[in-house]
């Protein structure tokens, strides 16, 4: 009798239990957008939203496979993230001009929070006062044309150290790791003009990457994923178990004693003397007496900014490169072109140098082209900072909003065989890189575009064409073009998966 009552009262239970679990689907997947007209997108499953349909590889591929089914203006649930996704040049212009303030927000993700000193930085930090302000003194100051010129002795002397050392590697018949070289050289370059400093200290390239590579390398890995927490943010508890926090909590304190001895060096040399030609420390420490700005750094300010410069300045320049490399070893018609139209613009001069950079037109159209196909940094994040609507649908304040830029690039609308690397598009293309055509964005666009455009630019002409000048290049022995593997690493920056080893010659 008393099994009996026992067996009953769990039959009922079980049946509201699963009725209710129904109802809840049910709900779950004829709910209507409370907040009006919502673009369209795949159906989701409760809980993890859309998770399931982005599969493996790199995000932007995914994305894209999506956006080619449900359009160019696609609403897709993360986890419980309500996000909104565009992939076309015309949607990319509505969201970067026409809806631009209202998305000047980036989400703020939880690795960043804590990397970025809360968003004391600039490309972390949300919209407002601070951020306007420290993004005036990028523009402005660090990295201004004028200052950017002001580091022409810096490029062209550590250019000129790897030609050195390519030309010795040269006569081994080894194949050289390009995809290591370049990052070495930018990372020099970056953290001489920022910090006062070299990367790779007086070891020179052949040392390999250093420990402060793999402490820049466990930032970017921290800030290149998303967390359960980013997904989920009432599981945020969960990275106290999994090893996150530890992982952050390690790598931000290396970080910081790095940012804090670079700081306290120049805080004590300005006292003392101060020579030469000022770094981007310098710089910011001087602006923190300057009434243009409505702000006054604080330390912890200038270590974020410090940080941004680290991450955003060496990686997508050093992907740059090697993508452009890669292309040229593939398309030989192209290397060809590149090759012979350094030697004769630059004729017997051992090295280009920055006053040459000019003439070399066709240059500038493959990296343009390396950028277009390849773009380091394909997605571009934002979050809506009040309720809008754009082509007719309503999108909720706090969405979070991603350009795929890879996506606008190669949209077949716009670009004839998009997927084929051809530089000579652009001769009769104005479509420029600059975020104003929004045909392409691989520094982004609108209020938040990369302010390290030009800084950028004349390093990675310059490192091109003294490499096209100075040496023939060619595949290891017994590789063909087409064994060249064109996998994106997953990350921060789509660096190539496979590192880039080639067999230099010295021009004869
Ligand atoms: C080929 C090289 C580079 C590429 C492809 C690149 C690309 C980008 C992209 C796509 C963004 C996001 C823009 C957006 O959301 O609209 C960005 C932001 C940023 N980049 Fe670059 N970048 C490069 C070099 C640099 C350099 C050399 C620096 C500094 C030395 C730099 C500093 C920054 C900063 C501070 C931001 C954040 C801007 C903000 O949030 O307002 N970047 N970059």
């Amino acid at each position: 009798m008393r099994a009996h009552y026992y067996y009953h009262n769990f039959v009922v239970l079980l049946l509201v239990f699963s009725i209710t679990l129904l109802v809840l689907l049910w709900k779950q997947l004829t709910r209507k957008n409370r907040n009006g007209r919502l673009p369209p997108g795949p159906r989701r499953i409760p809980l993890i939203g859309n998770l399931h349909q982005l599969g493996g590889g790199s995000p932007h591929v995914s994305l894209k496979r999506l956006s080619d089914e449900y359009g160019p203006l696609m609403f897709l649930k993360l986890g419980s993230i309500p996000t909104l996704v565009v992939s076309s040049r015309d949607m990319a212009k509505e969201i970067l001009k026409t809806h631009d303030l209202v998305l000047t927000n980036r989400p703020m993700f939880y690795a960043p929070t804590k990397i970025s000193y809360g968003g004391s930085d600039i490309a972390f930090a949300r919209y407002g006062e601070h951020w306007r302000e420290v993004k005036k003194i990028a523009v402005l100051e660090l990295l201004s044309a004028k200052r950017v010129l002001s580091y022409r002795a810096v490029r062209e002397k550590e250019t000129s150290l790897v030609i050195d050392f390519v030309r010795t590697s040269a006569s081994s018949s080894v194949p050289i790791n390009l995809s290591e070289i370049f990052l070495c050289l930018i990372s020099n370059v970056v953290c001489q003009v920022a910090f006062g400093m070299k990367f790779e200290a007086e070891k020179g390239y052949e040392a390999g990457l250093s420990n402060l590579y793999m402490m820049l390398l466990e930032t970017q890995n921290l800030l290149a994923g998303f967390n359960t927490g980013d997904l989920f943010p009432w599981m945020s508890w969960i990275h106290k178990f999994d090893g996150l926090e530890t992982r952050l909590e390690k790598n931000f304190r290396q970080a910081d004693k790095f940012y804090e001895q670079v700081f306290n060096e120049h805080v004590n040399r300005n006292k003392s003397s101060k020579t030469g030609v000022e770094d981007f420390v310098d710089v910011l420490l001087r602006t923190q007496t300057d009434p243009s700005y409505n702000i006054s750094l604080t330390k912890d300010h200038i270590k974020g900014i410090l940080m941004d410069i680290f991450v955003a300045g060496s990686d997508p320049a050093a992907a740059t490169l090697v993508w452009s490399m890669t292309e040229l070893i593939k398309n030989s018609t192209v290397m060809k072109i590149a090759r012979e139209e350094v030697r004769t613009k630059i004729g017997t001069k051992k090295m280009v140098e920055e006053s040459d950079l000019h003439k070399l037109s066709y240059t500038k159209l493959v990296i343009k082209e390396a950028l277009r196909l390849h773009p380091p940094a394909p997605l571009l994040l934002r979050e809506t900072n009040e309720a809008c609507t754009i082509n007719g649908y309503e999108i909720p304040v706090k969405t979070k909003v991603i350009i795929n830029g890879n996506a606008v690039s190669t949209d077949p609308k716009y670009w004839e065989n998009p997927e084929e690397f051809q530089p000579e598009r652009f001769l009769n293309n104005i479509s420029d890189f600059k975020g104003q055509d929004f045909e392409m964005l691989p520094f982004g666009g609108g209020r938040r575009g990369c302010p390290g455009m030009n800084f950028a630019a004349v390093l990675v002409e310059l490192v091109l064409a003294n490499f096209l000048h100075c040496f023939d290049w060619k595949l290891p022995c017994g590789m063909k073009a087409e064994d060249i593997h064109m996998k994106e690493a997953s990350g921060l920056t789509m660096h190539k998966k496979v590192p880039l080893c080639l067999l230099a010659s010295i021009r004869k």
